[in-house]
């Protein structure tokens, strides 16, 4: 049995022209070079993608298993290699999104006390200052 290629994001990139187009789906790399003009959503999207990771793209626009089924064996070069310090995996990245946005959230919400706290202290200032400016008129 032949061993399954690796290959490192940055090598992927290489392969980033309408003669020479890899796409990498789920981490796995194809060669798409002959099929991007058949693409039935245009070369264009193809050649944008080129050398990168497509996962989102691919899952954003719907493709049908037939799409999916086009990712076989002829087109399939080997597995993306990531090396420490790499993005990870669009899929993955999209669960870490989520827990950024949240903890952005609680970081809204210190912000909101601080707002309320700092208000109210003015608030308190100017209502003492009012006071002892009636004090004096009287
Ligand atoms: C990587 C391998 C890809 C394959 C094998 C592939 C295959 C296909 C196939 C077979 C269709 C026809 C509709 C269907 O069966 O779902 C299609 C449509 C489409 N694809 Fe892809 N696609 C790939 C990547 C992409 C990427 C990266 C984009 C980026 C945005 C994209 C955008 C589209 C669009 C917009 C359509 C709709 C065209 C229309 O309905 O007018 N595709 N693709």
């Amino acid at each position: 049995m032949s061993e399954v290629k690796e290959l490192t994001l940055q090598e992927v990139a290489e392969h980033n022209t309408k003669k020479d187009l890899y796409l990498i789906v789920n981490d796995k790399i194809y060669d798409c070079t002959e099929f991007a003009s058949e693409h039935p959503g245009g070369e264009e999207v193809l050649l944008d993608l080129a050398g990168q990771d497509c996962t989102e793209a691919f899952d954003d626009v719907g493709h049908s298993d037939e799409a999916r089924a086009l990712l076989d064996d002829e087109k399939f070069v080997g597995n993306v290699k990531r090396l420490p310090g790499d993005p990870a995996p669009k899929a993955q990245e999209a669960a870490s999104y989520s827990s950024s946005s949240s903890s952005s959230a609680s970081g809204f919400g210190v912000g909101l006390y601080a707002v309320i706290l700092v208000g109210g202290a003015i608030a308190y200032g100017a209502y003492n200052y009012l006071q002892a400016q009636q004090a004096q008129q009287q």
